[in-house]
């Protein structure tokens, strides 16, 4: 794990947002086009609210939730929501945005429509996740109902993922998808979320699921 530490969080977003914007662009030279991954939560929008305003070939930019809430784009948990309102705007409004929800009572019913959606933009380019206070990513999720499989080296793209701590139902891509992404960035924020990080070093992915992308990480973290 490489650690950037910031001197603030406006320091933070605006490096952050920088370095994915290098790394898009890059991509884009080179192929044409690019996967960008992105979590929901509270703390990535201001990182979104400057990417959005780069000069990048969006239109060629695929985003991707990392996880997505079973909820509609009406809600507020809707962590697509989120991305619309503040990533997929302004300059970056040409960028295309591939859902993890669709209309339906449960995620399983869904999974294969939403999995043949986001399979032609893999491997991801660049890959922002958030962590919780709990060492979940994405909605890997300590003590989810089905987060042996989603770790696994031959798990699916997606999985729905049950927790106590995750309120709704949620679908999240799965850990080799993570893993394979060629650039991974992790952004946390406070000492709460820090300290986490320092526990997670010395525990299985398990314990703390954010060990299942740390190692090819690289952190931004600001008090
Ligand atoms: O539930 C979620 O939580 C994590 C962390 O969110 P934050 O509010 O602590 O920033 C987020 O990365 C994930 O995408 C989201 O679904």
């Amino acid at each position: 794990m490489q650690l950037e530490t910031y001197p603030d969080r406006e320091m933070l977003m605006l490096g952050l947002a920088n370095v994915l914007a290098g790394q898009l662009a890059d991509f884009l030279r080179r192929d044409g086009q690019a996967t960008l991954a992105v979590p929901g939560g509270t703390t990535p929008g201001p990182v979104f609210d400057t990417l959005s305003g780069v000069d990048l070939d969006w239109a060629n930019v695929a985003v991707l939730p990392t996880d997505e809430r079973w909820v509609p784009e009406t809600s507020d948990r809707s962590n697509t929501r989120l991305v619309r309102e503040r990533l997929i705007r302004g300059r970056a409004a040409q960028a295309r945005l591939i859902p993890l929800y669709a209309p339906a009572e449960t995620p399983e019913e869904m999974l294969p429509a939403l999995e043949d959606g986001i399979r032609p933009h893999l491997p991801i380019s660049v890959l922002l996740l958030g962590m919780g206070t709990d060492m979940h990513v994405a909605s890997l999720f300590p003590g989810a109902d089905r987060l042996d499989e989603a770790l696994a080296a031959n798990a699916p793209l997606l999985l729905p993922m049950r927790a106590e701590a995750a309120g709704e139902p949620r679908v999240t891509l799965t850990a080799p998808v993570l893993k394979g992404a060629f650039n991974i960035h992790l952004l946390i924020t406070g000492g709460e979320k820090r300290e986490a990080l320092e526990r997670a070093q010395s525990l299985t992915p398990q314990e703390a699921p954010v060990r299942a992308v740390l190692d090819a990480a690289t952190v931004h973290w600001a008090e």
